[in-house]
């Protein structure tokens, strides 16, 4: 919807309606149109400003409409329309004016900014280009160079950096649609033709082919497969090369492509999965919004190894005063350098001074007495673990909250240490913690909703999307991980090497391959994980042969690795070979190639040639079935929550939408199909076997992701 009044006597106002972003609805684009004839045609308004409702310009067109049928007046006639408008219109930008928004700004004659206020182009994160004329009027008013930037990236600009570029015509710290009314009785006589910036010659540098190249190279290397980027660069070059309509239907043909793609549907759903997961519930009804967090003024770390250097990185510049915790004294001292590093890089790019003075340092765990929350991240050791428990449970005032980064230890065995169990959560950073943007929140059985929701709310305030989820092995990131990770072994027992497998997964979009990605993290991790478990390390006395546990296949190829003192780029080999210790160039390594020879032969493996399909189906369906299993366990309420976690915490390609919702995408009863036959084939390998919420799912008609929660819900209360 949009309002009409008049103002100061000759100037028609246009106020768009439509909470929470004054999106552009059907409604709300029905009521431009609308209302810009009236202006047009009532003889005393000599000026229109266009505005929105609450302080906020346009969130660009309405996303929820995508799905569906589009009515209602199309978007690219409406802003030409006011373009070709004959009285002076002025734009009164508060808040922000993304993708449609600002398309629509730039179809108005004149824009007046907020100080405060943001604008944008974002349509490549949604999978989209600008296309209700934002390729082609953006690069004749800023340029081309500025405009790729803005339009390849999405990023939103402050209103001082719009200016800058030309974007807008004026800022101001006042009331902005006072302003912009003034400014319209101003210019109401002014002439136009020079203001209508589809007129505009499109600007060139002299090297613009060499730009377009460069910038095209660029957008290709970092897409990962995503298509909307490139169609970005191949629309601002039409505005570029070409007249201004010719232009406009090579937008139209490039939006009309990405519209229609899987990748456009599944950016789109990702937008809304991740304000999904800020709606958290629990399996005891506890949500969200009914559960209120306590503020938290001051948190603790304690033990600042790699992850702990990172949590108090983020929290200090979150602005939280951090009490931050290292029993030995060397190691104290090289995260106190390590963390003022970090903190003085991070305000150096972000141009403010760094946050060093909200931490104190500390050896003695009494040193956290009156914190309100800690974050354990202490080395990955139940036994240890526990003891600090006790310990911080003796020390701490009874209020605080005590959580554990631990990445898939039991939270509740840690609850069951202290006093008051409710009061803890898992909070399960991922590396490098002040960089990576997703934080699991992990409640146990004990936990309470107050501490969830003060667990989430700090996540927000430090910059995470952070996901509540429920207390199993590995929760869900790393739970999902575990099956991925086995099959890509066993895929090299039956023949395939490493770079392959990695091409593989890097071709589908990861950013790593898991062979990679394993040497990145170190494989003596898991090892000492799969140690502690007993795996291992089989016990011939147990009569366990090397290659089965428990009756279940198992690949001990990790294991001997790490015997050998290969644990990845740390010590300079692992599945690949580097030039040194610490180097990340990584390249295929003829000695694993012959080990892996040699394994084969020992245990009279055939290697059998396999395929780009084999890989990618085993290593991902094999991995999206545990992720039903969690559903179907409760430990996640939905696909988003997985979705969300694999595409912020593991590199799963965005464009994809995550695991769950490529599952729906290749068809569930596809996944299902595969799933049984590699089990067939495999029976010793129980994560192959498609779990009973999948086969549910099939079974219901493979409902669209929205609605697998209504299944989820009667499978659970059928267990
Ligand atoms: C066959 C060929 C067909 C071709 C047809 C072409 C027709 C299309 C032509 C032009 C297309 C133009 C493309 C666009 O304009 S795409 C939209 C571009 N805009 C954006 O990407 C902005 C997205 N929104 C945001 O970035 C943020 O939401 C922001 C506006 C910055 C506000 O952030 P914040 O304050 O943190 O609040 P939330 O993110 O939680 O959002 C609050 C609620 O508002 C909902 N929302 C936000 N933006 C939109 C939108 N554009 N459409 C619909 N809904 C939106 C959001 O989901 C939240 O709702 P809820 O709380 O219910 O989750």
């Amino acid at each position: 919807m949009a309002q009409y009044t008049r103002v100061s006597g000759s100037v028609g106002l246009i106020t768009l309606q439509s909470p929470p972003v004054n999106a552009l609805s059907a409604a709300v684009r029905q009521g431009i149109v609308d209302l810009m004839q009236r202006a047009l045609s009532e003889p005393e308004v000599k000026s229109v400003v266009i505005c929105g409702q609450n302080g906020i310009f346009c969130g660009g067109a309405d996303i929820k409409e995508f799905g569906g049928q589009m009515s209602g007046p199309p978007l690219i006639p409406m802003i030409h329309a006011i373009e070709a408008a004959s009285k002076p219109v002025v734009a009164a930008i508060e808040g922000i004016a993304l993708g449609g928004g600002l398309e629509l700004a730039l179809g108005c004659h004149y824009r007046i900014a907020h100080s405060k206020a943001r604008v944008g182009l974002p349509e490549v994160t949604l999978g989209l280009l600008p296309g209700a004329g934002g390729s082609q009027r953006l690069p004749r008013l800023i340029g081309v160079p500025a405009a790729l930037d803005l339009i390849t990236t999405g990023r939103h600009v402050t209103a001082a950096e719009a200016l800058k570029f030309g974007l807008v015509d004026q800022i101001t710290d006042h009331n902005t649609v006072n302003v912009a009314v003034k400014f319209a009785q101003r210019v109401a006589d002014q002439p136009l033709d020079a203001r209508r910036i589809s007129t505009h010659p499109c600007l060139c540098p002299s090297d613009v082919a060499v730009l377009f190249e460069e910038v095209m190279q660029r957008v290709r290397r970092t897409a990962r497969g995503a298509i909307a980027p490139i169609a970005c660069v191949q629309a601002v070059r039409a505005a570029a090369t070409l007249p201004y309509n010719q232009g406009m239907e090579r937008e139209r043909e490039l939006m009309a492509t990405l519209f229609t793609s899987g990748q456009a549907r599944a950016l789109q759903y990702f937008f809304f999965a991740q304000r999904a997961v800020g709606r958290w519930s629990m399996p005891s009804g506890a949500r969200w919004d009914t559960s209120k967090p306590r503020p938290v003024h001051k948190a603790a770390v304690i033990g600042l190894g790699t992850m702990g250097r990172g949590i108090t990185v983020a929290l200090a510049q979150a602005g939280f005063s951090v009490v931050a915790v290292e029993t030995q004294e060397k190691q104290l001292m090289e995260a106190k350098q390590a963390i003022s590093g970090m903190l003085e890089r991070g305000a150096k790019r972000r141009g403010v001074a760094p946050a060093l003075d909200k931490i104190n340092y500390g050896r003695n765990i009494q040193s956290v007495a009156d914190v309100d929350l800690v974050i354990e991240a202490v080395f990955e050791d139940m036994a240890l673990k526990k003891k600090v428990f006790q310990q911080l449970s003796a020390v701490c005032k009874p209020s605080t909250f005590l959580c554990s980064n631990t990445s898939g230890l039991d939270i509740d065995q840690l609850a069951c240490q202290t006093r008051n169990p409710e009061l803890v959560v898992g909070m399960h950073f991922f590396a490098p913690a002040h960089v990576m943007k997703l934080l699991e929140v992990v409640y146990g059985p004990k936990s309470s909703p107050l501490a969830v929701a003060t667990a989430m709310q700090l996540g927000k305030k430090i910059g995470k999307v952070s996901v509540a989820v429920g207390n199993c092995r590995g929760f869900v990131g790393n739970r999902m991980l575990k099956p991925y990770l086995e099959q890509a072994l066993f895929l090299l027992e039956e023949g395939a090497t490493p770079e392959f497998v990695d091409q593989v997964l890097e071709e589908f979009g990861f950013a790593m391959g898991v062979f990679r990605m394993s040497d990145l993290s170190g494989l003596d991790v898991g090892w000492k994980v799969r140690l502690a478990d007993g795996l291992a390390m089989p016990d011939p006395t147990m009569g366990q042969p090397t290659r089965l546990r428990q009756g279940r296949r198992y690949s001990p190829l990790g294991d001997l690795l790490c015997e050998q003192g290969r644990f990845g780029q740390k010590t300079g080999r692992g599945w690949y070979q580097y030039d040194k210790p610490g180097s990340q160039v990584a390249k295929p390594d003829p000695w694993l190639h012959s080990f892996l020879d040699e394994y084969r032969a020992r245990h009279a493996l055939v290697a059998h040639r396999i395929d780009h399909q084999e890989v990618l189906e085993r290593c991902l369906y094999s991995m999206i079935n545990e992720g039903f299993r969690i559903l179907e366990d409760g430990i996640a309420a939905g696909p988003e929550d997985i979705d969300v976690i694999y595409v912020f915490g593991y590199s799963w390609p965005r464009h994809r939408g995550g695991p769950m919702f490529y599952a729906a995408t290749v068809g569930l009863n596809k996944v299902l199909e595969r799933l049984e036959h590699y089990y067939q084939a495999h029976p010793d390998v129980p994560s192959l076997q498609p779990c009973h919420l999948l086969r549910k799912l099939v079974a219901s008609g493979s409902p669209p992701i929205q609605k697998w929660r209504e299944v989820i819900k009667k499978v659970r209360s059928q267990l």
